[in-house]
């Protein structure tokens, strides 16, 4: 081979051409720099170059028989190595020094990454909004650390190479054991709202559970939805369902399942936990500042807070829309429901054993244990300690109900931790507003590949391949079962 010029291999510094000069030789690297396991860009810097010193801080020199075949081009004309390209020393700077408001996407590793950007580019009215949580947040912070509670119990040596994450949800297929949660008022965190968080989900293979408070019309957001199937060619397995928060007229009731059913949303998820609007206190702050602002102070008590009839508002500001939903609502509500809908219900907010079993006797096919991401009641348990609990009073209704979680998930291995414990899928709420206000359905994409590569590496590093073999002694749930409900001994005593 006749060598070839220091010229020559300059001009193939980038992805499309890539070569680099090891030991005197030159080396076409392109196909091989999305297969390096040490990443493509460190590769990509030495493009045009003479790597050798470079390689040699991480290789023994024999690692280059590991290139694809074809790739070793012939010796470099030791006359012209002066011509080959000399790399520049480029510095990595984290995300924090470059001034950017909006990092690049790739720069989110963890789900929590999300929310600092979505801080840094919503209006603070709609940060207020998502992040708010009930009275003092509580609840909130408890949803959050409760899963650090739990730890793992390994299993090694159990051949983990390929690992499946799918899973079924409500008999629909889905990728992966997690969904997307309903949340309100979309628009205010982009201005696509609710579509635009359908077309990430439907990209990436994941369930997405619509909400009543969504702002785009019911069907608008189930037509997005049939034209990214179309687009992705029904390649995906995605679905929507409907999360039900019931009107208080009737009527009106009848007509929201009608339309639902007729736009084809496979399950439906009826909010149990919201007789009432919460205390959401860091809208109200806000609401004071505002109405100071104009001139006029806010009452005390508002109408909302006294839970009136006719008066609930999942909405933004914390404020009450009219004709929602009913305090004065029931389990038997759930029979006329039922004669309405033919397809699957879940409940969603359940927060005790008791609660569970009444929803497997009033025929529900799911329970979502869940306190609304700490934006209901103040002092609610943690999802997790309701699933303790279940397991421990009525653990019939696990082997008969489908059982979900939400609340504080943001990391695959939390994911885990549910299943472990008999959970068939969660539901992420906030990491995917977060990720929807910083980049759209790109972050939303994004989401998804964080949360399922944690998960994935969880499996592996847990002994499993698929989720079917998650058992409760692969976690260690004794430091919230100390601090699970016990009947009162008063109560039992006089029992005897
Ligand atoms: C061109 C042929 C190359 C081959 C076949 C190759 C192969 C590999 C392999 C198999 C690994 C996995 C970890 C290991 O076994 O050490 C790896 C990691 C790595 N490689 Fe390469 N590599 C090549 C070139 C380079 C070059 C030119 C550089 C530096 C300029 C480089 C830097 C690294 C780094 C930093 C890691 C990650 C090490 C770690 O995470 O511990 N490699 N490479
Ligand atoms: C901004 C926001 C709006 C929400 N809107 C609704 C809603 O309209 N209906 C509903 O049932 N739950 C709603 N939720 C509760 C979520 O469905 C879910 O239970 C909760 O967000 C899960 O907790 P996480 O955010 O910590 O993941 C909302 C939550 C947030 C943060």
């Amino acid at each position: 081979m006749a060598p070839i010029d220091g010229a020559e291999v300059a001009k193939h510094n980038n992805k499309k051409s890539s070569w680099i000069v090891l030991d005197s030789k030159v080396y076409d690297i392109t196909s091989f720099l999305s297969e390096h396991p040490g990443g493509a860009a460190i590769l990509l810097k030495q493009a045009g170059s003479d790597a050798t010193t470079e390689f040699k801080k991480y290789h023994p020199l024999d690692y280059v028989n590991d290139l694809p075949a074809g790739s070793d081009l012939g010796p470099v004309d030791s006359n012209t190595l002066a011509q080959l390209r000399v790399p520049k020393e480029v510095e990595a700077k984290p995300a924090s020094s470059t001034g950017d408001k909006i990092p690049h996407v790739s720069m989110i590793i963890s789900a929590p990454d999300f929310e600092r950007v979505a801080k840094s580019v919503l209006p603070h009215k709609a940060w207020v909004y998502a992040s708010s949580s009930a009275n003092t947040g509580l609840s909130l912070k408890t949803n959050l650390s409760d899963w650090s509670r739990i730890n793992f119990r390994p299993r090694v040596l159990r051949n983990v190479g390929d690992v499946d994450t799918r899973r079924s949800i409500l008999g629909q297929r889905s990728q992966y054991p997690f969904y997307i949660s309903p949340m309100g008022t979309l628009g205010v965190i982009h201005p696509e709202a609710e579509p635009e968080m359908v077309r990430g989900a439907v990209r990436k293979g994941i369930h997405m559970v619509v909400s009543t408070a969504s702002t785009k019309p019911t069907v608008q957001i189930m037509q997005t939805y049939v034209d990214e199937e179309k687009r992705v060619k029904g390649a995906s397995p995605s679905k929507l369902f409907f999360q039900f928060y019931m009107p208080i007229n009737r009527n009106k009731a009848y007509a929201l399942l009608g339309v639902v059913k007729k736009a084809g949303y496979k399950g439906l998820w009826i909010t149990v936990d919201t007789p009432v609007l919460g205390k959401r206190t860091a809208d109200r702050v806000l609401q004071a500042e505002e109405a100071l602002a104009v001139g006029v102070e806010e009452d005390s008590t508002a109408k909302w807070e006294a839970g009136n009839e006719n008066t609930f508002a999942p909405a933004i500001g914390g404020r009450v829309a009219t004709g929602q939903l009913s305090p004065h609502t029931t389990w038997e509500d759930l029979l006329w429901i039922r004669k309405e809908w033919n397809g699957p219900i879940v409940l969603k907010g359940i927060q005790c054993a008791e609660d569970a079993k009444l929803a497997l006797e009033y025929g529900c096919q799911g329970i979502l244990l869940s306190n609304h991401g700490g934006r209901q009641a103040h002092s609610a348990p943690s999802s997790l300690l309701t699933l303790l609990e279940i397991r421990t009073y009525c653990p019939e209704v696990i082997e008969k109900l489908e059982i979900y979680l939400d609340g504080g998930l943001r990391d695959g291995a939390d994911v885990l931790k549910a299943l472990c414990l008999g959970a068939t899928a969660v539901g992420v709420g906030r990491p995917y507003l977060y990720a929807l206000a910083a980049y759209g359905s790109q972050g939303v994409e994004r989401c998804t590949d964080v949360l399922s590569e944690e998960l994935a590496t969880g499996m592996r590093l847990l002994g499993v391949t698929s989720l079917d073999q998650l058992r409760p002694e692969m976690v260690n749930m004794t430091p919230l079962l100390n601090e699970m409900w016990r009947p009162d001994p008063i109560l039992l005593r006089s029992r005897l």
